[in-house]
């Protein structure tokens, strides 16, 4: 008996010292494989295989007979094949992800002693999950649907999660409501129509009936909804946490993620086609930004309220439909995130992290927000039908620091636990609980008593106030965009008393949106509205945030040409280009090489067919009168510029490209160069007559400058010309 005693402690020291502190990367090494040149084909079990191309068969005299079922490797092939999927997802079932780091450059010990909001010295690895809420997993990137946003944390204390979404409120207040907002938006029962689209009968019909969702249907239908970029868009824990210090006091606090390159998105029109033309959209751009070096970062940002305020505001702050609006709760930016490592694998990597917003370490915990109580319990669980019992043993979801407890068993369990007891107490004192001063997770006293009921609230009542708030808080812009979402949603909905009934609920917004809407959708337009309080909020609109320096890096520009192209404008936009990191890629008629005026010849990287406009943010024309005279008679070539131009994307063009350009959108408010005076008009960027001080490169990408590769550099960093769709212009070319 008293040798056991060794042994179940040497388990204990073992796992102890086999925790890893440093990075994710190592840890995950050990179940990483590479493929050698000494490898051979096995089977799982580790025999070779002599060929993957013949089932095992009867030979007959003269050709091959039947398939003998004896053959084992065959058998594990197909039958391994047969079982590759796991379930999908129930919610946010596309995504993508990478690797990254958190780094704190400010304490908050005030606030909490949890290590990584306080330790400024520690880089805590994190592994990222971007995704959209509706569609299944092969469904398209660019739909317009909330984003995930969500990260772990692989902390010293254990694992960390913050679940977010890119869009700060939330469609329901309690929980117990998920399954219905879900249902409504997913595609419907009896034909499984449409899509991951909320652009139909049941979605509109639920946000009609369920007040509450009013606030979160206006953000869904704002341009936060079809972000250009993963790395262009803010992340929300959106849900109420609480950070308790080491003086035991309690504050109230929301998570929030922006990013470096600012908030930008895609125009509807241009995430319609992508849809098809490239479904994968987002899932690339991440791969390409983070492959190219341009790491995606985002400043990492805490409202906080002291307990003592928890009543002081209009409206509950542990009400996940409201925002804390920034001009009372500013929010106090204290770390960073950067992703700078692409999956090895996305199965094991991105398909099989699991999530859990009940992750939490000492120092943060949770508060009495009703939904955010009922994720505690649904995460957990969907991972145990989704991934098993077993989920947290999985390489990508295992902590990095010790884990010992007596959890046992299960399908799939990967880990030997060596000793006698597998219970607590026990008469070794073999893996006792930890005490605070140890680290463990002690749950803050707070004092409950009440009657048990279903109740909420009655600040959770008010549904129309901050759906107020943020219309009012629109630029004129962003409110067009949301009048064409309601207005294309809308449309979809065949059912009459749908969308009658929304336009109606819009008038509890503001009586403009309905009435305009109303006449686009075909319902009746209503007279009276519900009373708009008129305040305003900061921080709710993305203009907001441009980004913390006009930059270009990771932008895709395309370059137009044709044979006999100028090779001085091609050759300094190429390089100007490439060494402000944005990514150019050469477009011509064909992919075989294309010859400047010059002589010299490139290859380009696509054809007018096969890459579409869609998928860059700005085209740059270099002059060349033969290849402008090509281009002028290739349709696919002016739909490129004209579509570029609807889609609001900045266009330079040099020398005899500018007539290419005139041709295309023939509109006589755009003004173009006709000489060697650079000219800037609607996004459209000339010069007729090339200096080649013009083409200079450009050191800081600066307003008001006059160069022309300056100015075509401040349109891109601008992401769109919104004074273009202002003036109504993109909406008078065909494109
Ligand atoms: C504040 C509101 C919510 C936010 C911000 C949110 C966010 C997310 C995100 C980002 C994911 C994807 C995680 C990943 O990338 O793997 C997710 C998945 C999921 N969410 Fe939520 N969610 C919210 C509300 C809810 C509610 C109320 C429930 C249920 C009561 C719920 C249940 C689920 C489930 C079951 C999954 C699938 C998890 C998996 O299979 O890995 N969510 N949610």
């Amino acid at each position: 008996m008293a040798g056991l005693v060794p042994e179940t402690m040497q388990k204990v020291t073992h796992a102890v010292l086999g925790a890893r502190e440093g990075d994710k990367l190592k840890d995950l090494a050990h179940n990483t494989k590479d493929i050698s040149d000494k490898d051979r084909l096995t089977t799982d079990y580790g025999v070779k295989q002599a060929t993957a191309d013949d089932w095992l068969k009867v030979a007959g005299p003269d050709k091959a007979g039947p398939l003998l079922l004896e053959d084992p490797f065959a058998r594990e092939r197909i039958m391994r094949f047969d079982h590759e999927r796991i379930p999908e997802r129930v919610v946010h079932a596309r995504g993508s992800g990478a690797f990254g780091k958190f780094k704190l450059f400010e304490s908050i010990e005030d606030l909490t002693f949890a290590p990584i909001l306080t330790d400024t010295s520690r880089e805590t690895p994190v592994f990222v999950r971007f995704s959209t809420v509706l569609g299944s997993r092969g469904s398209a990137d660019t739909v317009r649907d909330v984003r995930g946003f969500a990260v772990k944390f692989y902390t010293q204390e254990g694992n960390w999660d913050i679940v977010g979404n890119d869009i700060p409120v939330f469609f329901i207040q309690d929980a117990i409501k998920f399954p219905d907002v879900i249902h409504a938006g997913k595609p419907e029962p009896h034909n499984e129509v449409p899509q991951a689209q909320t652009a139909h009968n049941n979605f509109w019909d639920f946000q009609f009936n369920h007040t509450e969702a009013t606030h979160m249907f206006m953000w869904g239908m704002s341009d936060r909804a079809i972000p250009r970029s993963f790395r262009m868009m803010q992340g929300f824990g959106v849900n109420t946490f609480t950070l308790i210090n080491a003086k035991g006091e309690r504050h109230f606090v929301k998570f929030i993620w922006t990013p470096e390159l600012g908030v930008h998105s895609l125009v509807w029109d241009e995430a319609l086609k992508l849809a098809g033309q490239d479904p994968d959209f987002h899932r690339k751009d991440l791969w390409e930004a983070i492959a190219n070096g341009v790491y995606p970062k985002w400043k990492f940002g805490i409202q906080v309220v002291a307990e003592a305020d928890e009543h002081k505001f209009d409206f509950d702050i542990l009400d996940a439909t409201k925002v804390w609006p920034e001009d009372l709760i500013p929010t106090r930016y204290i770390g960073e995130l950067e992703l700078n490592r692409n999956p090895d694998e996305f199965f094991t990597q991105v398909e099989q992290i699991a999530f859990c917003t009940s992750h939490v370490v000492p120092g943060i915990g949770f508060s009495d927000d009703p939904l955010l109580q009922g994720r505690n319990f649904s995460y957990f669980d969907t991972q145990l039908s989704r991934l098993g019992i077993n989920f947290e043993e999985l390489p990508i979801n295992r902590p990095m620091c010790p884990v010992m407890n007596f959890n046992r068993d299960g399908a799939m369990r990967h880990t030997i636990t060596r000793g006698t007891v597998n219970y607590w107490p026990n008469r070794f004192d073999a893996c006792p609980p930890a005490s605070h001063a140890e680290g463990a997770y002690v749950e803050y006293a707070q004092k409950v008593a009440g009657m048990k009921a279903r109740i909420r609230n009655d600040k959770f009542k008010d549904h129309f106030s901050q759906a107020q708030l943020f219309w009012n808080s629109m630029s004129p812009v962003e409110r067009q965009h949301i009048v064409n979402a309601f207005s294309f949603e809308l449309d979809h909905c065949e059912d009459p008393v749908v969308y009658s009934r929304m336009v109606k609920r819009l008038a509890d917004i503001d009586l403009t949106l309905a009435q305009t809407v109303a006449e686009m959708v075909g319902g009746e337009a209503p007279t009276e509205g519900r009373p708009n309080h008129g305040r305003k909020a900061p921080a709710l609109s993305q203009l907001e945030f441009p980004g913390s320096k006009p930059t270009i890096a990771s932008r895709r520009v395309a370059i137009l040409i044709a044979d006999g192209y100028d090779p001085v404008a091609y050759n300094a936009a190429y390089a100007a280009l490439s060494s402000a990191l944005a990514v150019p890629l050469v477009i011509g008629p064909k992919r075989s090489k294309v010859t400047a005026s010059n002589g010299s010849t490139v290859q380009p990287h696509h054809h007018f067919e096969g890459f579409r406009s869609t998928m860059v943010d700005a085209i740059f024309i270099p002059g060349g009168a033969q290849s402008i005279a090509t281009l002028a008679k290739n349709g696919r070539a002016l739909h490129w510029v004209r579509e570029a131009f609807g889609h609001l994307k900045t266009i330079g063009a040099t020398g005899e490209a500018v007539e290419l350009v005139n041709k295309a959108i023939a509109l006589p408010s755009v003004g173009l160069s006709a000489s060697g005076e650079v000219c800037e008009s609607y996004g459209v960027v000339t010069i007729k007559e090339l200096r080649p001080e013009s083409l200079s490169e450009v050191v800081e990408i600066a307003k008001g400058a006059t160069g022309f590769m300056e100015k075509f550099f401040e349109g891109i960093a601008g992401h769109r010309c919104w004074e273009r769709e202002l003036a109504g212009l993109n909406a008078q070319v065909a494109y």
